[in-house]
């Protein structure tokens, strides 16, 4: 790259993120901070949403695209609170727009609105020519949510804590998958607190947060066969619990020929684990027909975590 487009590059910084999807989610009781312990193991998938910061005259974030109307344009927005986070950090005013392009859905279980922040992190850091290294980003990511180092990272990583300490995992070969968007979102502490309320006979030392030790092995293998029966989210039965419908969108893709088919973190968008991409094409192509999600993506994973791109 010559210097010149290095200077174009300062202008304007666009950063693209990943969604995430949850093959692994064991969770512990409440906490004592309203948190729970969890032992889970994310992959960044391809549908990404764009992040574009820019210098302006005060603070300000736009958002078109995918559910752009769910989103809050006010200092709300976790782009915006990660911009304003770094800002204080170095003693800067935070006078810069931000400019989303959502393509993960909002409330969905894909931590769409993580991978926002990650974005406007990176975002302004390279705008601004700042000298914070990785982990001291992931340190101001933990702050702003638990899903948000991860959007940074990428790849696939076991999630401990509350999910912010990271793990990389090795994974082979590239997996295939089919997501069915819902109609309506699913908020993250609902589902967290009707999970509570179904464990609630339950004494908290019943509550195990197994290691995924199985899983971890069998994404060494590369294989989606192997990987396909051992997918686990504890949160999925509150999810079906507060939408019911998800159940029918579940089978719907196993009889389409999914290897296996899952709720994505806190829900509603399901994730349909394939044997390769043609099958990803055709289950997506079945499910759509079969009017149980408001929209179909296919999507491949791992890929990396929240990257600079060229404008
Ligand atoms: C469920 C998961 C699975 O990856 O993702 P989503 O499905 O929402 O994308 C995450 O745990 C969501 O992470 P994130 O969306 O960053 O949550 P945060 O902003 O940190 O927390 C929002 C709320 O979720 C609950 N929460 C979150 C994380 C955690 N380990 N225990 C919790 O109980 C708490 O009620 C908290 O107040
Ligand atoms: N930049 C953003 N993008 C999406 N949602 C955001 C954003 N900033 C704040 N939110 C709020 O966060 C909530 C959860 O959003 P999201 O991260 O998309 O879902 P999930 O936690 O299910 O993965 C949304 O309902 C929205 O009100």
């Amino acid at each position: 790259m010559s210097r010149a487009s290095l200077s174009v590059v300062s202008d304007a910084v666009t950063v693209r993120v990943p969604a995430k999807v949850n093959l692994y989610l064991a969770v512990g009781p409440l906490r004592d901070d309203g948190y729970h312990d969890l032992m889970t193991v994310f992959q960044a998938l391809s549908l990404y949403d764009e992040v574009r910061v820019s210098p302006a005259t005060e603070l300000r974030v736009t958002t078109t695209g995918e559910g752009a109307a769910e989103v809050p344009a006010d200092d709300t927005n976790l782009a915006a609170r990660a911009v304003t986070e770094v800002a204080q950090r170095v003693g800067r005013a935070p006078r810069v727009a931000i400019d989303v392009t959502k393509r993960i859905p909002v409330a969905g279980g894909m931590a769409g609105g993580s991978a926002d922040a990650a974005g406007a992190l990176v975002g302004v850091v390279n705008l601004w020519g700042l000298d914070l290294d990785r982990d001291q980003q992931s340190e101001i990511a933990a702050g702003l949510g638990s899903d948000v180092p991860f959007a940074l990272h990428g790849g696939t990583a076991l999630g401990t804590g509350r999910g912010e300490q990271l793990m990389p995992i090795l994974a082979r070969g590239e997996f295939h998958w089919v997501l069915a968007l819902s109609k309506t979102g699913l908020s993250t502490p609902a589902v967290y607190r009707e999970l509570d309320r179904l464990r609630h006979t339950r004494s908290e030392t019943d509550i195990e947060i197994d290691r995924p030790d199985a899983l971890m092995a069998a994404l060494t293998s590369g294989d989606p066969r192997v990987v396909a029966p051992l997918l686990r989210n504890d949160l999925q039965a509150a999810a079906l619990s507060l939408q019911p419908a998800l159940r029918r969108t579940l089978r719907a893709g196993v009889d389409a020929g999914a290897l296996n088919g899952i709720v994505s973190g806190s829900g509603p968008t399901c994730v349909f684990l394939c044997a390769d991409e043609s099958a990803a094409v055709n289950v997506a192509a079945e499910l759509s027909g079969a009017g149980v999600a408001r929209a179909v993506r296919t999507a491949s994973g791992p890929v990396p975590g929240a990257r600079v791109i060229e404008e």
